[in-house]
């Protein structure tokens, strides 16, 4: 229990500190304040005594040095549990600081402005304000710390119920936040200078890379019953993504729903018309765009409807009534989409199990990719390339129509979202057969061209898009065979010449992008 009769405020970020001064002096709470931090609370009319008064020691070095004195750390660091720390703190003639309210310079601000130079980015670097939050940290049993504007409500609300208290719980709870604080702004200190030389130049990634994530939740198992798992979010994470996802209804999300969600969310972001797309095991069982979401629904579960069973369906558009009530006649773990008709939801509430999420639609992506590998970790920048028909390259003697191109790019787009070696038969806007993770590409191919049989999807006209090159012609007399009339592939193997010979032979019109999609 910390029983509060000396606070000391110094906050760089103002936010909601006159509310919570106002407050502590309604319990007689003395505060102490730096510089900036005094003139405001003193314009207010808010009681206080600047530090500087209280040391006797004036701020100095352009504020590098204001509350680094033994007057303030004697006072939050003594144990008041101590008859030593007590006498010690009595000779010296130092008060105890019962509450540290401190946040920091901001540096990440700083350093993400485009014209950030080394000294902006060093003046930055807080060395009081750390200090200070680490030492009432350290001394949680006796002293509360508070580092977020968020909780000056919770502390003042505390300090009423507690008559001017905080519990030891509550000071154990802001000091591991204190902690984590500084960690983080440590963190970006340290990612920012390994990633830069002394004379300016960028390393695109850091020397140390520090990641800070924060724990959403922890599951019942990982990937398999016998692994636990938890889901952990970024500090900041970027628009769009599904970290942002609100559960509107269902069991908790899994292991595999997030990852699984993840794909089917990244999939339809890619579309700009109304978008579906189903995923099993991190694949696109099937995914189409049409004028409306039930259309495109319809289109991609006929692709392959038995693996649809136990899916994660994704729209990158509204979801009515109708496309609710079609969704709700298939076995279906998520349903992922921006926004849901109030119908819609009515209808799904029958299926209490489904878990539905709603993210908010948005574009970025993250900074990086990355991969645990043993003892390691593989980081990547994200595959945010699309290709466009202005960067195809026709390299057959038949050239593509315009309704080809169209169905080209459609079938890229969704190979971009499957594991290697992928191959997608598409037309229309439909997926008509997708071979995904196969070892050997004329695999895929193959596997491809049995789920459409499987279907009763004709493949005769369609298009046809390989995430990688074909290194021999055997995919492209599979695929001809098949009845595909148009083939998009990034191209660059030795033996390009033996594939486009075998398109012409096949009457198939075939262009090179110039880029692969690889997805392991
Ligand atoms: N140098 C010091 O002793 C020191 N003590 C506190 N600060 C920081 O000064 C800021 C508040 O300054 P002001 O109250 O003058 O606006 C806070 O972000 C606090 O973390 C310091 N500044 C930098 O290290």
């Amino acid at each position: 229990m910390a029983y509060i009769e000396r606070a000391l405020i110094s906050v760089s970020d103002k936010t909601g500190v006159l509310a919570l001064a106002q407050g502590l002096r309604e319990f007689n709470i003395e505060i102490l304040s730096t510089g900036g931090t005094a003139k405001l609370l003193a314009d207010n009319g808010i009681a206080c005594t600047e530090v500087a008064d209280y040391t006797g020691f004036q701020e100095m070095l352009d504020g590098r040095v204001k509350t680094l004195h033994p007057k303030i750390h004697g006072g939050i660091l003594a144990r008041r549990d101590l008859a030593e720390h007590a006498e010690a703190v009595k000779q010296a003639g130092i008060g105890y600081i019962d509450l540290v309210v401190v946040n920091l310079y901001p540096f990440s601000a700083t350093v993400a402005k485009a014209d950030c130079t080394l000294p902006d980015a060093i003046e930055n670097i807080d060395i009081g304000g750390p200090t200070m939050v680490r030492s009432a940290a350290k001394n949680y049993q006796h002293v509360g710390v508070v580092t977020d504007p968020a909780d000056y409500a919770m502390v003042l609300a505390e300090l009423k119920a507690n008559s001017g208290s905080l519990s030891t719980g509550t000071c154990y709870d802001l000091a591991r936040k204190a902690f984590t604080h500084t960690a983080q702004y440590d963190s970006a200190i340290s990612n920012y200078l390994t990633a830069r030389e002394l004379d300016g130049e960028r390393a695109p990634f850091p020397a140390q890379l520090n990641l800070n994530f924060t724990r959403v939740q922890t599951m019942r198992y990982g990937e398999n019953p016998h692994q636990a798992a938890a889901f952990y979010r970024d500090l900041q994470p970027v628009a769009g993504s599904l970290a942002h996802y609100t559960q509107l209804q269902g069991k908790e999300l899994s292991y595999n729903n997030i990852a699984d969600s993840d794909a089917a969310w990244e999939g339809v972001k890619s579309f700009v018309q109304p978008a579906c797309v189903i995923i099993k095991h991190a694949n696109p069982s099937g995914a189409a765009v049409a004028h409306d979401a039930l259309s495109a629904y319809r289109l991609a579960f006929a692709t392959d409807a038995s693996s649809a069973f136990g899916g994660i369906i994704a729209f990158n558009c509204e979801v009515d009534a109708a496309t609710a009530e079609a969704v709700s006649q298939q076995f279906m773990e998520v349903l992922i989409a921006p926004a849901y008709s109030a119908d819609a939801l009515a209808i799904l509430a029958k299926k209490a199990n489904v878990r539905v999420l709603v993210v908010p639609m948005a574009h970025e992506v993250n900074a990086y990719e990355v991969k645990r590998v043993g003892g390691g970790l593989l980081v990547q920048t994200v595959d945010d390339f699309n290709v466009t028909a202005d960067d195809l390259r026709v390299v057959t003697e038949l050239h593509p129509t315009a309704q080809q191109i169209q169905d080209m790019l459609f079938a890229w787009r969704v190979a971009k979202f499957v594991k290697s070696n992928a191959i997608v038969f598409a037309a229309n806007g439909q997926t008509l057969g997708v071979g995904a993770g196969q070892m050997s590409r004329v695999d895929s191919t193959k596997i491809a061209v049995i789920k459409a049989a499987n279907a009763g999807l004709p493949l005769a006209g369609c298009a046809v898009a390989s995430d990688a090159f074909f290194p021999f012609r055997d995919g492209l007399d599979v695929l001809a065979e098949a009845g595909a009339k148009a083939v998009i592939q990034p191209g660059g193997s030795v033996k390009d010449a033996e594939v486009i010979a075998a398109a012409n032979e096949h009457g198939i019109a075939m262009v090179f992008t110039g880029h692969r999609h690889f997805r392991h």
